[in-house]
């Protein structure tokens, strides 16, 4: 049988979503690790300004390239960008690239969505179900299709605590929704919303998980495999450790808890905390891409992709760990010394919300406007305790994923595979994962400077410092405020301070002895 790199020499791939975080990292593993690989042609579309052109050029100069452009420097030729807007009908393709494309793809990607927690009902329904849809009709008319891997998320089916490798019944026929929400207008969908999605958390997991019942729907005549990463989290090992490029899940936490912006929020200690890396993910995908192309299994497979079951890792060692990460290699410019707390409990999380992130924004905008500036840190912390409030779902309890077909994969490699394309996180060392994860966060996110770091640190040491003189201060204050009204205070005072004295005086007298 073919190893994964004989299987995808020769063959010309679909991707969507290759400009997001999980596609960037399909498209560069794919590059290095099969370097046979025909074509990788990847649905763009123009965004913010930018052609699509600009937009691919400018994302194979990222740095997540630099291993395959040190292998192979012409590697941007093998990529072939087809101009796509999903939301649109027939996703927005030419004619002349629909017959480009059914003329050669072999395999199919597709990792696009909208992964915003707060996304309007319909729009969500429109990218992660009804594109989905259209995709796999073109997908039908590819002559030489040998598998349509589609990415979902362990949380599809997050209203249910035990989560099998199976599709489940959606909760509700996705045809009906769609042509129900057609004619209604915004307000009414956003009305709606809390009704439709029941016990789900958000538009998110329900459109995921109707995406899922719309791909099964077409096990019949397509070769099948749907991937379930739990929370995708920095890389462990590929192209390097810790590469991450933006703010969703846990990383947007990281940074805040960082910068000392973050000190509380509702998390369970004991909670088993989800992540799975992002390269990880991607060998799964990539190994599953293989395995349903060479076995066609006749329905569609699914793959939980998580860490929970295997090799756990609870939200209280993650602040540990975070917290401790960040003092070694902290960022530039803290607003605070990091030190944050996860609480289960909604009261005393409001209580540090009030005493750790409203009085010392309220005092710091105070300084702003002083000074002539414009206040900023109340309104960030508005920003963080929307994001935080939209995440506490997810870290506030846990799941039980069944990973049986994963480990069923595993054993399908060849030890050469099973080594290039891991994800075998039995291996994984948490303390270690997320002390690259930090430093990622810090070199690719924030863009920092490693070399800046006994600067940051120095920062660090003049807030601890002014934290200490801000406490004396108001130890001293609150004190000389009860001294000045009350008999009993000034007692406790003078037998304090006489204590001292005496303690002082026998210290001095027995030294003098022993001299
Ligand atoms: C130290 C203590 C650690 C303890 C850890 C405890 C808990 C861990 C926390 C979380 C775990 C749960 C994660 C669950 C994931 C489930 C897995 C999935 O299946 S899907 C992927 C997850 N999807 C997301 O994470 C998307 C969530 N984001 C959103 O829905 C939206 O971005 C938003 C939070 C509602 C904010 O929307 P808004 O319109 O206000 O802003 P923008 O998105 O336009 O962003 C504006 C600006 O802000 C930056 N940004 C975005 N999110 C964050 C953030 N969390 N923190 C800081 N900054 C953030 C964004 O990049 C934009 O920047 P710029 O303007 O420069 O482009
Ligand atoms: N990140 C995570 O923690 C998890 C993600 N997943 C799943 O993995 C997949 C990839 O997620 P991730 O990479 O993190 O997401 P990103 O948001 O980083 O990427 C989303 C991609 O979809 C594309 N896209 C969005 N809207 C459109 C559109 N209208 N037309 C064309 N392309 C569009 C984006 O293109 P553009 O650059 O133009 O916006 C981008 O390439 C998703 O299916 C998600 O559900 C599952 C579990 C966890």
């Amino acid at each position: 049988m073919a190893s994964i790199p004989e299987y995808y020499a020769g063959k010309s791939v679909l991707i969507t979503g290759a400009t997001g975080f999980m596609g960037k990292v399909l498209v560069e593993k794919l590059l290095r690790s099969c370097p046979e690989v025909k074509a990788l042609y990847i649905l763009v579309r123009p965004k913010a300004g930018q052609s699509m052109k600009q937009r691919v050029s400018d994302m194979m100069k990222c740095k997540l390239f630099d291993r395959v452009r040190e292998d192979n420097p012409d590697f941007h030729q093998k990529i072939i960008p087809i101009s796509s807007e999903l939301t649109q009908p027939g996703l927005s393709i030419s004619s002349e690239d629909v017959a480009k494309l059914t003329a050669c793809i072999n395999i199919v990607f597709h990792c696009a969505a909208t992964i915003r927690f707060d996304e309007p009902l319909k729009h969500a329904l429109q990218l992660n179900v009804i594109a989905t849809q259209q995709l796999l009709s073109l997908a039908q008319q590819m002559h030489h299709l040998e598998a349509f891997i589609h990415i979902s998320t362990a949380y599809a089916n997050c209203n249910r605590k035990h989560i099998d490798e199976v599709i489940y019944l959606p909760p509700v026929e996705p045809k009906k929704l769609i042509e129900s929400l057609e004619w209604m207008d915004d307000g009414i969908v956003r009305d709606i919303t809390p009704r439709l999605i029941g016990d789900r958390p958000n538009t998110y997991t329900y459109t995921k998980a109707l995406a899922e019942y719309v791909v099964q729907q077409e096990q019949d005549k397509l070769s099948i495999g749907i991937i379930r990463p739990s929370i995708v989290g920095a890389s462990w090992q590929e192209p390097f450790p810790g590469w991450i490029d933006n703010f969703n899940g846990p990383s947007g936490v990281f940074i805040a808890a960082g910068k000392g912006i973050l000190r509380t929020m509702r998390a369970s200690n004991d909670a088993v905390a989800d992540l799975i890396p992002v390269d990880v993910v991607i060998n799964l995908t990539l190994a599953a891409g293989w395995y349903t192309a060479v076995h066609r299994p006749k329905t569609a497979l699914v793959y939980n992709c998580t860490t929970g079951g295997i090799n756990p890792f609870h939200w209280g060692e993650i602040e540990h760990h975070v917290i401790s990460s960040f003092k070694r290699n902290p960022l530039e410019q803290a607003f605070r010394r990091p030190n944050a707390n996860i609480t289960s409990n909604y009261l005393i999380n409001q209580y540090w919300i009030l005493v750790s992130h409203k009085f010392p924004a309220f005092i710091y905008d105070l300084f702003l406007r002083l000074s002539g500036q414009k206040p900023q840190m109340m309104r960030i912390f508005n920003r963080l305790h929307k994001a935080i409030s939209l995440l506490e779902y997810f870290s506030s309890q846990d799941w039980e994923w069944n990973s049986d077909n994963m480990n069923m994969l595993m054993g399908q490699l060849t030890p050469k595979d099973r080594k290039m394309f891991n994800f075998d996180v039995r291996q994984l060392n948490w303390p270690e994962y997320i002390e690259n994860y930090c430093i990622g966060t810090k070199k690719y996110v924030l863009n920092e400077d490693m070399s800046d770091i006994p600067a940051a640190r120095q920062h660090l040491r003049k807030l601890r410092n002014i934290r200490y003189t801000f406490n004396t201060l108001l130890v001293v204050f609150i004190w000389r405020v009860f001294i000045a009204r009350s008999q009993m205070a000034r007692n406790i005072w003078y037998f304090v301070v006489s204590l001292c004295f005496k303690f002082l005086s026998y210290f001095r007298a027995s030294s003098t002895l022993t001299n």
